[in-house]
């Protein structure tokens, strides 16, 4: 890697904006490159990662940085530190007190850090995780995912098989394996941009976690059913219902979000599906739902959540969440869960997902709604997976984590409505 001074100076530059944390680290980046037009490609591609790496271990980094802590030093000491690299692998970009200051954190001791230092979490966010695991647990788990995470695409089954799109992708020159739980899986070895591939025009996959691609599994909607995806958002998951349905039935995705729910209009026409009836809903308990109760088959919840399951990719949310709004952000999950419960008909099916790994987000909210909802019963996540022919230990309950399963984090309930 040569390292101009150039692109540490934009590095440290875009950082002084992300960190501020008034927007999504995805967000301020893409508008720093759009303001910033002679960046090259290089340029980006290190400012980039410089921003992702210094968010996912801020907490160290800064540690090592001392009193003094500056967004180029910050910089510079994920170069030294994390990235591993000498002043001499570093060629001409470093001058003068930059130089000087590499030089002295490659030695620095880091001296004792508390829990919640290494692993690199807000106290708050540590303390939480470590109610319901130890610390060994929390610590590989913070460590799975300050890694970067892999890339997942879904194979469009309407459109074609799994293997088959296995081996165009090969064909292409882009080296790929087929996924190890979702039979529509495929993990690419790198990188490749793929919005202009024929086979991502002509809507034979779409990008999406493996993790994410399970919960359709779990909802498993038939030909002909009548199937609501709650919170569609930009439709991942809608696209992958509506393809288990065989392009069949009525698919309603709901979402409050006019702006997420016009995105999955082109994936739809991409997709080649017409099941799919986007409604725009001014909450949970707009009428337009009312309307449906009891009457639909399956109903998919995939929660508004706090998102610490994607820190992979979003690694910023970690230190923008905070306790309170993870108190507002339960309180709606329970609300949206127990109206969407209202549309499930008898002997019908409900799943309540997150991407969350935080228990108040998942099992609590849960287990209040079964309390609440005696004429819901639980069925087991792993003996619906199973079969499907999708082995994966989980129990009763589906917990995915980017350390034991290399997908990001999910979280999924089934349940089911009495007859
Ligand atoms: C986790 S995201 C959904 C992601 C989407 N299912 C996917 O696979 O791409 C949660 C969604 O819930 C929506 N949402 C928030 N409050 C809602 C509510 N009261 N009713 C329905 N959807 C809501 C948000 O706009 C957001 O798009």
């Amino acid at each position: 890697m040569t390292i101009t001074a150039a692109q540490i100076q934009s590095a440290s530059q875009a950082l002084r904006s992300v960190l501020r944390f008034d927007y999504p680290a995805d967000s301020v980046l893409s508008r720093y490159f759009r303001d910033l037009r002679e960046l090259g490609a290089r340029d980006r591609a290190f400012v980039a990662e410089a921003v992702y790496g210094v968010l996912r271990r801020l907490r160290t980094l800064e540690r090592l940085c001392g009193e003094d802590v500056s967004t180029r030093k910050l910089v510079l000491a994920w170069l030294a530190r994390v990235e591993g690299l000498t002043l001499r692998q570093l060629g001409d970009g470093l001058h003068g007190r930059d130089t000087d200051f590499f030089t002295q954190v490659k030695g620095r001791e880091i001296g004792e850090l508390s829990f919640a230092e290494s692993a690199d979490l807000p106290d708050w966010l540590a303390e939480r995780l470590l109610a319901s695991r130890s610390e060994a647990e929390v610590l590989a788990l913070a460590q799975s995912l300050n890694r970067p995470a892999p890339l997942d695409l879904r194979a469009n089954s309407l459109k074609l098989d799994r293997d088959a799109l296995v081996e165009k992708l090969r064909a292409d020159g882009i080296a790929c394996a087929p996924g190890r739980y979702s039979p529509l899986a495929v993990r690419l070895e790198g990188k490749p941009a793929l919005q202009k591939h024929p086979q991502f025009l002509d809507g034979s996959f779409e990008v999406q976690d493996e993790g994410s691609q399970l919960l359709g599994f779990l909802l498993q909607p038939k030909r002909g059913e009548m199937v609501v995806d709650f919170c569609a958002g930009a439709g991942g998951k809608t696209l992958l219902l509506g393809a288990l349905m065989r392009n069949s039935g009525r698919l309603y995705a709901f979402d409050v979000s006019d702006k997420r729910l016009s995105k999955l209009k082109p994936r739809m026409a991409r997709s080649g599906l017409s099941n799919i009836h986007p409604v725009v809903i001014a909450s949970e308990n707009d009428p337009r739902v009312k309307r449906l109760a009891g009457k639909i088959d399956r109903v998919l919840v995939d929660a508004p959540c706090s998102g610490l399951g994607t820190l992979r990719r979003n690694p910023d949310l970690k230190w923008r969440q905070s306790p309170e709004a993870l108190a507002e952000l339960t309180v709606k999950q329970a609300a949206i869960l127990a109206s969407a419960a209202r549309l499930v008909k008898p002997g019908g099916r409900l799943v309540y997902a997150t991407c969350s790994i935080l228990p108040e987000e998942n099992e609590a909210i849960v287990a209040a709604f079964l309390e609440a909802n005696p004429g819901f019963v639980a069925l087991s996540a792993e003996e619906v997976l199973g079969k499907q022919g999708i082995e994966i230990a989980c129990g009763e309950q589906l917990r995915l984590t980017p350390a034991d399963h290399d997908t990001d984090g999910f979280f999924a309930a089934v349940l089911e409505r009495q007859g």
